[in-house]
């Protein structure tokens, strides 16, 4: 599935392990999103934004999440001056689902122009 087939699609409520993708899924679907690394346990998926000031690297993050509110599926965010780290995982199945795919593919259409 490439990233715009990936960001056409919505969040679902998952939960329980039997949700969780299997890592040979989930390295396919990654190869699709451009950046997007696989945390070393297996059950994250992050990247890192670079931007040129303070209020640019807000903005992202404000626009992330709006995305993340209205797919009710929230990323841990670490960001300072010009630096924003998005961390993607689905607490309710403990690993990765194909909600965290499709908000990584979300994140990267919000970017795109
Ligand atoms: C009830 C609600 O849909 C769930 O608690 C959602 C909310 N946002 C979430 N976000 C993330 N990252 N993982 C979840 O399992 C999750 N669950």
């Amino acid at each position: 599935m490439n990233a715009t087939a990936l960001s056409n699609q919505h969040c679902q409520p998952r939960k329980g392990k039997q949700q969780a993708l299997a890592a040979e899924e989930a390295a396919k679907l990654l190869r699709a999103l451009p950046g997007w690394q696989l945390r070393e346990d297996g059950n994250a998926i992050v990247k890192d934004f670079k931007f040129e000031d303070f209020h640019r690297t807000l903005g992202f993050i404000n626009a992330v999440g709006f995305m993340a509110n209205h797919e009710d599926h929230h990323p841990d965010i670490e960001a300072g001056y010009g630096h924003c780290q998005l961390l993607w995982s689905t607490h309710d199945v403990g690993g990765l689902s194909m909600n965290d795919f499709i908000c990584a593919a979300r994140v990267e259409a919000l970017l795109a122009r």
